[in-house]
């Protein structure tokens, strides 16, 4: 019995026969491999997952800034959704630039299309991402209204920064006590739930990040380190959120996951180029190791 299914003695059997859960980044590329899609990768990676992208502006970038951005066709961008989606299945999707108000309507009525969004099968988390850490503009000015009015009523979790904030709310958090209004205002856009990133509080000795639900705030608590390399923190814990949406965790558990693990990669941080280096994908692996 079950004999023949059984593999012949000299083929070894493969560790996974069964394929993992898989995640989706709607971003754009990173040529120093810090943050955008490069990040959001090695973090699916390292949380487990099989990652994918459909890959909006492929930027020209290093530790030092951005000096170019080209824009992919959004039909493009959209036949990536859906190539993806109806060969190989998204369990949860991100996303990071968007980088135009035309991208972001091809992005949504693909996801529309695929079950990707607020009460639909897969999870959507939207990362407003406006600019790069070092200042540069990765999203025109045109793109906000359609980010806030079009992109945010469809994510189940919206992430911004206190930068993102300020540009879409105009909330000037300036402490962990302004982090609930501002998580309240984001929430009046039509998210299902909102997490407030605290990293840009320079003079709090801890990292507080806020989750909230319209109803209920979770604060998350963690260690702040002393490091100028935080090249792709917002990128990497957006990313371990969605993998861990992607395995089946509810919210909260998703977001206390992805906390633990942007906490790690910013403890292993280092230093690269002449700028500001990356957040650490890969601290449970010893890089010294074949
Ligand atoms: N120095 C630090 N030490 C520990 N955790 C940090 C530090 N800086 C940021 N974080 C954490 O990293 C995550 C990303 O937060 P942040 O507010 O920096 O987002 P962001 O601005 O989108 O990131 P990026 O640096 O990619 O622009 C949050 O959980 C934040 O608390
Ligand atoms: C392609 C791309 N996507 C996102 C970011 C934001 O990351 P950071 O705020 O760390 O610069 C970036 N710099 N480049």
């Amino acid at each position: 019995m079950g004999r023949m299914h059984e593999t012949p003695g000299h083929l070894r059997r493969p560790a996974h026969d069964t394929a993992p859960p898989t995640a989706l980044t709607i971003a754009g590329s990173d040529s120093g491999g810090s943050a955008g899609m490069h990040a959001d990768l090695r973090a699916f990676f390292s949380c487990g997952v099989h990652g994918m992208t459909a890959v909006t502006a492929v930027t020209v970038q290093n530790t030092v800034g951005v000096t170019g951005l080209v824009e992919i066709p959004p039909e493009t961008v959209a036949a990536q959704i859906g190539a993806v989606a109806t060969d190989i299945g998204v369990d949860a999707a991100k996303t990071g630039v968007l980088s135009s108000a035309t991208t972001i309507e091809a992005v949504l009525a693909a996801c529309d299309e695929h079950g990707i969004g607020r009460g639909r099968r897969t999870p959507f988390v939207v990362d407003p991402v406006a600019a790069s850490r070092s200042g540069e503009p990765l999203l025109r000015p045109d793109a906000l209204d359609a980010l806030r009015d079009e992109a945010f009523p469809r994510a189940t979790l919206v992430t911004p920064n206190l930068d993102e904030v300020r540009l879409l709310t105009g909330i000037d958090a300036r402490s962990r006590d302004d982090l609930l209004d501002a998580a309240k205002a984001v929430h009046d856009f039509g998210p299902d739930w909102v997490l407030i990133k605290s990293g840009h509080l320079l003079d709090d000795p801890k990292c507080v990040d806020l989750l909230f639900d319209g109803t209920d705030a979770i604060q998350l608590p963690g260690p702040r380190y002393s490091t100028v390399h935080t090249h792709g923190a917002g990128d990497v814990f957006a990313s371990a959120i969605t993998a861990a949406l992607a395995k089946g965790a509810s919210m909260p558990d998703a977001v206390a996951a992805g906390k633990r693990f942007v906490t790690r990669s910013v403890e292993h941080a280092y230093p690269l180029g002449a700028g500001v280096g990356p957040v650490s994908t890969f601290w449970r692996v010893s890089p010294r190791s074949l």
